[in-house]
Formats: C-alpha cells, structure tokens, sequence
C-alpha cells in the first residue's frame, strides 16, 4: 500500500456562465477565469504549499480538438509556478500567432486552459511523498466525453481500505490505495454506469450515435451518481469534480466537517473553502456567499442550470472548530470575531496567573494566526483595567488630586511586539521531517521589548506537539529576563488524533498526551495504559459504531488544569530562567466563541463518525506497540 495521502487543501471551482467573448468584452480578456483562479488560490494559500493544481475545461468543441488541459506543480511556490507556466504557453501562442490577439474563438479553439469550467487546489500535503503524483486534481480519462472526469478536494476518509475492497468485489483492479484514487473510481465507476445505460436507453429511443452525446450530457443525473458513490464514505470531504462534457459538483461531507461556500450571479458561479475568498475576487458582500450545507452537492450542468442537492443525509452538525482557530484565514467576517473572543475568554486565567499585576506585565503573540486572538485578549484586559479605575477614582471621590487621577490612568495594559516571524509560511502544515529546524529558526525577538522581572504574557492560536516553544520561543523569550512567561492557549489542549483532514494524526506528538502518560508514571498509574491498550485490542476487530474511545480514560484521572501544568514542566528548556507557565482554552469557551463549529474532536474524543473511533482506536494501538505509523 502506498502512504495514504492527506488533503487538508482548499478548492475553488469557476464556471463562466456566458460565453468568452463577453468576458473580454466587459472584463478585457478571454482569460477571466484563468486569472481569477489564480487569484483564488492565492487567497487561500493558507491551506496549503506543498502543491497546486489547476485544471479547466471548453465546452463545446469539435471531436478531435482538446477540451481539458491540467498543470500541477510540487515545486516551491507552486502557485506561482503553475500560473507562470500558464502565462508562458498563452504569452507565447499569442506572440506566434498574432491574429488570435482579438478572436476569442481562435484562442479558445488553439490555447490551452482557457475555458468555461475551471478547477483550482491548493495542497498541504504533511507527509508521505510529496511528489508530482499526489498533487490534485486527479484525472480519469477516456474516450467518451463524459466519462472522463477530474477531481480535487479538501479531504480525508478514514475508511479507505473498505472502500477500496469494495471496488475489489465491483471486480476492479485500483492501482493504489491512496483515498483520491479510491474516491476517483468510485464515482468513476457510477459514472460509467450511468453513461452507459443512459446510452442503451437513448439508442433505444431511436437516436444516433452521434446524436447521443448531447442527450447524455443532458440527462445525466450527477446527483444520482454522487449518491451512489459516497454511500459510505466516512470523513470529513469537500469534493470537487468536473466531468469531461462540463458538469460539476462540490460535495461536502454530512457532518459538515470541512467547509465549503459558493456565490452565483448571471455570469459566474463559484465555489471555494472559504468565504473571504469570494468577496474578494468577485467583491461580493459577506451576505451574498452562501455556505454549502452539510451533505449537499452544488451540482453546476453544463447548461449552466445550478442546483443544490441533498447527497448524503445531514448528520449533526460538528464543523471543524480548528478551522477558525487556525486553518483558515481569519480575514472572514465571522472568525475575525470569534478569534477575539477567544482571546477575551481566556482572559480572566490570565489575570489570575499574572496574580492581578498588570501595571508588571507585558502582553504579546505569537505570530501570525494569533495577532486577532491577542486583540480580544487585550481589549478584555483594557476593560477589566477601565472598570478597576472607574472603582479606584470613585472611592477617592471629588477631592480626587491631578497627580492621583493621573497616576491612575497611567495604568494601561503593555503590549508590545516581542516574536517576530522571519518567514512568511506556516510551519504547521509543513512536511514533519523539516518542521524542527524551521520552527527553530523561524522566529526572532524585539531586544528590548521587556523590562527585567516583568511577567510576560503570549498568546498563541494553539499548542500543539509544543515544538514551536520548546524549539524556539520558549528560549528566546528567556533572553528578555521575564521573571515568568505565560504561554497562552487560544485553543484547548489537542489530546486525539484528527482523522478528517488537519494533520494531527499520532498520539504521541501531542503533548497532551505525552504531560498525561508522564502523570500516570508519577502517580504510579501506569497499570491504567496497559489496561487502556487491552481495550483498544479487544475492540479491533469490532464494527467502526460499536468502538469506544477508551483513550480518554488516559486523560480522565486529571483536570485540563493538572495537564496544563505537566506541559509547561515538559516544554520548559532545562537552562531556561524564567518561570514557565501554560494556559488553554476551556473546550466550553470554546463553544462559546465559535458556536457554529462544534467540531472539537480533537479537544474532547468524541468523534463525529464512527470511523474516528476506530482511528484513535488505531492510533493508541500503534504507539502502545511502538509503530511510528499513521493510525489512518
Ligand atoms: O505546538 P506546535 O506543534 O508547534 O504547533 C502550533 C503552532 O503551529 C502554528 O504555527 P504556524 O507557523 O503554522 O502558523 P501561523 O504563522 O499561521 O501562526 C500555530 O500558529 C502554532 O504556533
């Protein structure tokens, strides 16, 4: 088996609804799509830069003339990579052939990537093989038009070893084990099916052969193929598809675990992973883009008529929270605001950890995600030091002196920018093996930011393996002289594995997980793990809904406080100077903050689908046994 490959990407699907030539009439070029693909992937490189893809159909050519071109690129800044070799093959068509300059048809007819339907991916694609091979989109060619089909998503199933055995018992022969492949001939194989008895039916009916092909278009019914090929799809997915003849689709999942938004007007529809990325490009109002609801598919056919189609029956609602606590950009209206709550509701921990003393205390983040965490942390902080000042000038009441009133308001929370980052990437989503050496070098101090003897307060987005503090900020920080660093959480502490696309994929990574195994040695519990790994043995052979997370019972002897203070020891350099301390999120602050995102898996282990069961399941097994593997 190959590695499983991971997809915590982002998508974007452009279908011009009006033919080319408007567009370059009212826009100035025939290539619209193309260059608001690019800008489309470019707003959400946060998803991902380890690969891009594009790919983009013409409707309606003669037989013989290529409809779909594909670029995908692996190499570093893959998007500007695919873009540039883009603007080389039309730059040098157009420089060779003068007279295309002006007709649309001509560059429709002889250029590449121009078209009606365009697909763009973004990938992030955290271990395994980062090879030209795993870049989405896929492609699954055939001569008939309409079989032929593209697809690229954000996504990650945890039962792709069923899956695929069931394409073994349709007597295929898939070439890999890989989740796209076998999402791919999934579809792939009903859509086949369906092409091919909608061609007996049609011949039936009297028609050509020739005339078949634009009845088939007509009357496939990809609803109905998507149905029968995500029947048992357990995961998190927001699925992107394009079929030779130009239909398309976006499905997502039924829990609504990975995000997906679309806009329509008279001249486009589009779908992308996330909302900012619409307004932007398409300057369209918050309002206008609509979320894709959980289990539904936009089906886009090819006449352009665009429906929303319930696939797969909605489950309970559990949206990825880490979404809006990290993965996507926070310039979206809804998680710029809940960012900032996160922050003002940690807030009262920190005041207790700082003993009240903010007249001694230095406020700052960690870039880049947690800039929007650190502005509701010190609003908060501004509020709590207005309504102690509005208490302080009252009990002096009118004989109140300049001097005193002054000194008063002379209190005001210090903040200051004392990380910086040195690199404009994201190292979270960066291959495992390079991670620690970049983590270590990524970030630098402000000299003189802090006095000696202040507390120092930072917050970040989430703690996660803790490589970033203990690498490197941890260190760093140390060379200010802060008499104690209170790391700040804006996420709870990540104690399980996500199985539905971010990577946090082994248990012992976390280092949740590795503060509560070094309790249970304290505490003499050990007898509790051994206990724990029986459990998850006997259940290995059990059906995905009758297993049981017994991993929490790891966590459960502790309170989220006993664990948070492990971890500050744990992430502590030996030589450091300072008094380290942690602080996370409460999973019911959490709630509180992003209410629409209830997912939070990875914070409590109740898992969504009966698949994330099985995979922590997995994942307790492979560390108890030593298995540096993934558990899906
Ligand atoms: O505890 P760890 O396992 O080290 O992971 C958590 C860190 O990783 C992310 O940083 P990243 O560099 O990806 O991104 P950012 O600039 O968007 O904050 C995140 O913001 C945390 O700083």
């Amino acid at each position: 088996m190959s590695d499983a490959i991971k997809h915590e990407c982002g998508i974007s699907v452009i279908r011009l609804l009006k033919p080319l030539e408007y567009y370059k009439e009212k826009y100035g070029s025939a290539f619209y799509g193309v260059n608001k693909m690019y800008l489309m992937m470019e707003k959400q490189h946060n998803r991902g830069q380890d690969g891009a893809g594009f790919a983009s159909i013409k409707l309606d050519v003669d037989a013989g003339q290529r409809y779909m071109s594909r670029v995908r690129s692996c190499q570093q800044q893959p998007i500007q990579d695919i873009f540039a070799q883009i603007n080389e093959r039309i730059n040098n068509e157009l420089k060779e052939h003068p007279e295309y300059e002006n007709d649309v048809a001509l560059q429709k007819k002889n250029i590449p990537y121009i078209g009606e339907l365009l697909l763009g991916h973004v990938r992030y694609g955290t271990f395994g093989k980062n090879s030209i091979e795993s870049v989405h989109p896929f492609l699954r060619q055939n001569n008939w038009m309409h079989r032929n089909l593209i697809v690229a998503g954000n996504f990650n199933l945890t039962n792709v070893h069923e899956l695929f055995d069931n394409l073994v018992q349709l007597g295929q022969h898939p070439k890999e084990m890989a989740d796209t492949v076998t999402v791919m001939e999934k579809i792939g194989h009903f859509l086949d099916d369906a092409v091919a008895k909608l061609y007996k039916q049609i011949k039936k009916e009297g028609y050509s052969k020739q005339e078949a092909s634009p009845i088939i278009a007509e009357r496939l019914k990809v609803s109905k193929i998507l149905r029968r090929a995500a029947k048992n799809f357990d995961g998190g997915f927001s699925m992107a598809g394009l079929l030779g003849h130009g239909d398309a689709f976006v499905l997502r999942d039924p829990a609504g675990i990975r995000p997906a938004y679309y806009y329509k007007d008279d001249e486009i529809v589009v779908v992308a992973s996330e909302r900012p990325a619409i307004q932007t490009v398409f300057n369209v109002p918050f309002e206008e883009v609509q979320e894709l609801e959980p289990g539904n598919a936009i089906i886009i056919k090819k006449n352009g008529t665009t429906k929303i189609k319930e696939i797969l029956e909605p489950r309970e609602r559990k949206a990825c929270s880490f979404e809006r606590i990290y993965f996507s950009r926070g310039s979206d209206k809804e998680i710029y605001q809940e960012r900032k709550m996160l922050g003002k509701l940690v807030f009262p921990q920190i005041l207790n950890a700082i003993d009240h003393d903010i007249k001694n205390t230095v406020f700052s983040y960690i870039p880049n995600t947690a800039e929007t965490s650190f502005f509701g942390m010190v609003k908060e902080a501004q509020n709590y030091l207005n309504k102690k000042k509005e208490e302080q000038i009252l009990s002096i009441g009118a004989k109140i002196t300049r001097e005193e009133l002054h000194e008063i308001l002379e209190v005001r929370p210090r903040i200051e920018k004392v990380a910086i980052k040195d690199a404009k990437l994201r190292t979270f989503i960066t291959q495992d093996d390079s991670r620690d050496d970049l983590v270590a070098h990524v970030y630098d101090i402000s000299y003189g930011s802090v006095k000696e003897g202040d507390n120092l307060v930072i917050i970040d987005d989430s703690i996660v393996r803790g490589t970033t503090l203990k690498k490197s900020i941890l260190r760093i920080l140390d060379r200010l002289n802060p008499k104690k660093i209170i790391v700040v959480s804006s996420a709870p502490q990540i104690r399980y594995p996500d199985c539905y696309g971010i990577d946090m994929a082994k248990l012992e990574d976390f280092i949740a997980f590795r503060a509560a195994l070094a309790l249970h040695k304290e505490n003499d519990s050990m007898h509790i793990i051994q206990e724990v790994y029986e459990k998850c043995i006997n259940q290995v052979k059990s059906k995905d809904i009758d297993i049981v997370n017994y991993v929490k019972e790891i966590y459960a002897p502790f309170s989220a406080k006993t664990i948070s203070h492990k971890i500050g020891q744990l992430l502590s350099p030996a030589d450091i100077r300072a008094e380290v301390q942690i602080i996370y999120q409460s999973i019911s602050s959490l709630h509180e903050a992003c209410p629409k995102n209830l997912g939070d898996w990875y914070f409590t282990g109740n898992y969504p689908t009966p698949g994330g069961n099985r995979v922590v399941n997995r994942a307790f097994i492979n560390f108890y046994e030593g298995k540096n593997e993934r558990a899906y």
